[in-house]
């Protein structure tokens, strides 16, 4: 087992019109047994990270560590890493075992070594693998196949454990199920993870922490309250979280608050960490006040409820602008409230007009 740190890794591809950037000078450490999920918009450079990292790419400049090791220019197969995709790659001609076994049967160990590392990975994947592994992959189910998969990487007892949406092609029973396994073998084997999604769902079951990436950066790593409740520009702010954030255009001057065309005081302590000047707020669901002798009204287009959550979203425009407001269930069909609506100052999250960063949150809320 190894902790994992990038400097300034570049990647550029050969494109049509000449360089393309896939990476733009990444850094990033990630401890010894530590679970890092990625998660970013599609053709952002999450798989090309992942390749870079297993030698299946080489950067263009930057360099790779594995604790000291300088791995840069270390070809994959004496990299040890352990890698899942989304499709499962198993060896079609082989049942489940061989496909174990294979990696051992052409490196120097015994017959008994071999047997004794297949039967302790099945042993660990739980009650229900032995079964699989007299069978082909084609008889086996996708969440079987990739359960396949993954003690496949186990059983080399890989130093670095590299995941690329290894659920998503899953039902989304199996894509449940699967991903409280991987879960569970992430745990039991403390093993240092880079593990790609497109879900945010998953990546915060997933992941110690969070690497939210763009256009070939990462804008922001930590935990999920980190990114939610301390964004560092909107576009983390909008990425992360659902239902969406509201984005208000809005500008201070004088501690008073304008938006399209309105106004309101902000709390004088407020108002003392903002800039005077144009503004956007970021406003989550939940940070609407209902009631207020000073607020303005929804007009509605559609409720949303979601009974798991006890909430329902209602979504409409409030000065001209699409929001939604998240309310208790039990009150969801009483709309009186939301004739006098305007956001909680206290709770929004004020990013800058011109560049997006963070102005000021509030930060998680104290619990007690
Ligand atoms: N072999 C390649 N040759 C040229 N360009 C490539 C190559 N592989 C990836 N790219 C480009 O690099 C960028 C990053 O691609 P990458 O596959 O890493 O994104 P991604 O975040 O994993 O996307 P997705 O979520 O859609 O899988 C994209 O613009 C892609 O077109």
């Amino acid at each position: 087992m190894t902790s994992l740190r990038l400097e300034h890794i570049v990647k550029d591809y050969d494109g049509p019109g000449g360089r393309q950037p896939a990476l733009r000078d990444i850094s990033l450490e990630v401890g010894d047994g530590e679970a890092l999920a990625i998660v970013g918009p599609s053709g952002c450079g999450k798989s090309t990270l992942l390749k870079v990292v297993a030698g299946l790419e080489f950067p263009t400049h930057g360099r790779i560590y594995y604790g000291d090791l300088d791995m840069t220019e270390i070809k994959p197969q004496d990299r040890g890493v352990g890698m899942v995709f989304q499709d499962y790659a198993l060896y079609p001609a082989m049942k489940s075992k061989g496909n174990l076994a294979y990696y051992f049967e052409h490196h120097a160990y015994t017959h008994e070594q071999m047997e004794e590392r297949v039967r302790r990975t099945a042993e660990l994947m739980g009650v229900d693998f032995q079964h699989l592994l007299g069978r082909f992959p084609e008889t086996l189910s996708g969440g079987e196949q990739q359960r396949v998969a993954i003690a496949r990487c186990i059983v080399r007892d890989p130093t670095i454990f590299l995941m690329d949406e290894p659920i998503v092609n899953l039902d989304a029973k199996r894509r449940e199920q699967t991903r409280i396994e991987i879960k569970k073998l992430l745990r039991t084997f403390r093993v240092t993870t880079l593990y790609v999604t497109h879900d945010q769902q998953e990546a915060i079951f997933m992941g110690d922490r969070l690497a939210v990436m763009r256009a070939g950066r990462i804008e922001q790593v930590g935990s999920f309250d980190d990114l939610y409740y301390a964004p560092v520009n909107l576009f983390v702010a909008t990425f992360i979280g659902s239902p969406p954030l509201t984005v208000l255009p809005a500008a201070l001057s004088e501690g008073r608050l304008h938006i399209a065309g309105q106004s309101w005081p902000l709390p004088e302590e407020l108002a003392g960490h903002l800039p005077s000047g144009p503004l956007r707020l970021g406003v989550r669901a939940e940070h609407w006040l209902r009631d207020q002798p000073d607020g303005l009204p929804l007009e509605i287009s559609h409720s949303e409820r979601i009974p798991t959550e006890r909430i329902a979203l209602v979504h409409g425009h409030w000065l001209g602008q699409r929001v939604i407001v998240s309310l208790p269930l039990e009150e969801a069909d009483d709309s009186r409230g939301l004739q006098r609506l305007r956001p909680d100052w206290e709770q929004l999250l004020y990013f800058a007009a011109d560049d997006e960063h963070l102005l000021y949150s509030p930060g998680p809320p104290a619990l007690f």
